[in-house]
């Protein structure tokens, strides 16, 4: 018989110990194919030989009904006994080469990675797929350091585009990180992976049918969105032009509907940020527990997320708001104050990018340039803080926020004197604003609360919003800066919340200096 051909988007992999009491495993494999599983693995670490093979004969009798694939973990001998479809194998297990000499060439085989060198080797080694993980911390596995979508992504990157090799993640896969760990590690290679592999999700789940049904139902869309950032389909972005065109309407829909934005931002700023929300026309809600983070969830139209002051109980709070901000695809805004500047500010930088989907990261060019290199952005050749850098340290600013939008699959706004803004696709230059911005405490924090206020409102356009969000507030700082009134930043910061609420539609067409790159 020939090798079968596999589909890895759901993958279940069992464990005894984890199954939902209310049924038993056979059941659950059962539930979770009628709900969409696609491949089947059976894995019992502790069961003799002999119990093995009996209940691998039940657990195949019911694949076989589905004709979907069964493999074996780590027991080549059960694998055989049984005629299963293949075997996967662990680092620590019978080596890739023994197995396939074992199972011959017709049987699937898989192996377990985690390092970019592993993968490789596992290619080299004949494997049909190799399982990345641990990706998130389980139930089943602790390792000293996840992966996280980042560390998946070097791992797809490493591995030749061409190569029919399949890839499927594993590790704390769930619903409700699905999607954004399919968008996240898809590669600069073009390697997307083939699928997610799922324990508690399935085993543990009250019911295993509606489980993977959510499961499944997230891969595919996470797997099309990844497909299009890979292919740069500009399908359904409007073009720069008619942003620009649409930003007088857009601070006229913010008014009109004065969308609720949750913050989460530092003791510094929360008060200004939330003057500054109320001036452009929005609702803020300042709320640092994490206890309350999903009941606000609900009522709330976008979240910021700062680590400007940071304690613990911020950044549990930060997890859960992004969590069901995610949930409920309500768009979240990070702002990564002074991320460059301790081990903990970059480590909990990049813990919320690898927790959660990040709709538009905003910084100044220091904080931008820490999140590039904690993504592992190729800092080379995007030409960063060279000898002729310009005010913000970049030789190539536009080139940056390009870069870390794209591999983020995020908007990324970039202020300083000149601001950037760009998804991947469009890329924009606003050369509005005033220094007096630059010499008061959380003028960038005001932005990132401005773009969120825009993205509630703009929620298929989230480039569109940074762009507004940041011209709206530069311009109310040109016109305060202007004023006879105001003779330093201290004035300055009464006459800049004063022109937020006295600036109008039009004049975010009449006075936007604004470059498409
Ligand atoms: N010299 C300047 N000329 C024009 N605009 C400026 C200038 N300095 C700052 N700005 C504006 O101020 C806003 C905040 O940018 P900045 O880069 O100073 O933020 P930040 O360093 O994150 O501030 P903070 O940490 O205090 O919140 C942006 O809208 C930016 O355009
Ligand atoms: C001064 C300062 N310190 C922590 S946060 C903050 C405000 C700028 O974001």
């Amino acid at each position: 018989m020939s090798k079968p051909v596999v589909d890895y988007s759901l993958y279940l992999v069992t464990d005894s110990g984890l199954n939902h009491p209310s049924r038993t495993l056979l059941q659950s494999v059962e539930d979770s194919i009628l709900g969409g599983v696609t491949l089947v693995q059976l894995r019992e670490k502790d069961l003799p030989t002999d119990a093995f093979i009996d209940l691998a004969r039940k657990v195949h009798a019911i694949t076989k009904k589905y004709n979907v694939p069964l493999l074996i973990n780590d027991n080549i001998e059960v694998a055989l006994a049984i005629d299963a479809e293949g075997a996967h194998v662990g680092q620590d297990d019978i080596s890739c080469v023994k197995a396939r000499q074992l199972l011959g060439p017709n049987k699937i085989l898989g192996i377990s990675t985690g390092t970019p060198e592993e993968a490789k080797k596992a290619l080299a080694d004949g494997a049909d797929y190799i399982g990345i993980g641990t990706c998130f911390m389980t139930q089943t596995k602790s390792p000293k350091r996840t992966l996280g979508p980042i560390g998946v992504r070097t791992i797809l990157e490493a591995l030749p585009a061409d190569h029919p090799l399949k890839t499927v993640v594993i590790g704390g896969i769930k619903d409700d990180n699905t999607r954004r760990v399919i968008i996240h590690s898809a590669g600069a290679n073009g390697r997307i992976l083939d699928g997610i592999a799922v324990v508690t999700g399935i085993v543990g789940a009250k019911d295993a049918k509606v489980a993977s049904e959510k499961l499944h139902s997230e891969f595919k869309a996470g797997f099309d969105i990844a497909t299009k950032k890979i292919k740069g389909d500009m399908t359904g972005r409007a073009t720069v032009d008619s942003v620009l065109k649409s930003l007088p309407q857009l601070l006229t829909t913010l008014r009109e509907k004065s969308p609720l934005t949750h913050h989460v931002s530092n003791y510094v700023v929360m008060n200004d940020t939330a003057n500054a929300t109320l001036a452009l026309g929005g609702s803020p809600i300042m709320a640092p527990s994490a206890v309350e983070a999903e009941d606000l969830s609900n009522v709330v139209s976008s979240v910021v997320l700062n680590i400007g002051t940071l304690t613990e109980s911020f950044v549990d709070c930060m997890y859960e708001a992004g969590k069901h901000a995610n949930r409920q695809s309500k768009p979240v805004v990070f702002d990564p104050v002074g991320a460059g500047a301790t081990t903990l500010r970059r480590e909990t930088t990049r813990k919320i990018l690898n927790a959660m989907h990040v709709d538009i990261i905003k910084g100044n060019a220091g904080e931008i340039s820490t999140v590039a290199s904690l993504i592992g952005c190729d800092t080379e050749s995007i030409a960063m803080r060279g000898v002729d850098s310009l005010g913000n340290g970049f030789v190539n600013p536009a080139a940056v926020v390009q870069a870390v939008a794209t591999r983020e699959n995020c908007v990324v706004a970039m202020t300083g004197t000149i601001d950037y803004v760009s998804d991947g696709y469009r890329t924009v230059a606003i050369e509005n604003g005033h220094a007096y911005q630059g010499r008061i405490t959380g003028s960038g924090c005001m932005v990132a609360s401005s773009i969120a206020s825009f993205a509630a409102i703009s929620p298929n356009d989230h480039f569109a919003a940074a762009v507004a969000g940041i011209l709206a507030l530069n311009l109310a700082g040109e016109h305060a800066a202007a004023r006879s009134d105001v003779h330093g930043p201290g004035t300055f910061r009464a006459a800049f919340i004063d022109e937020i609420a006295n600036l109008t539609p039009e004049q975010m067409l009449s006075e936007a200096k604004i470059k498409a790159i």
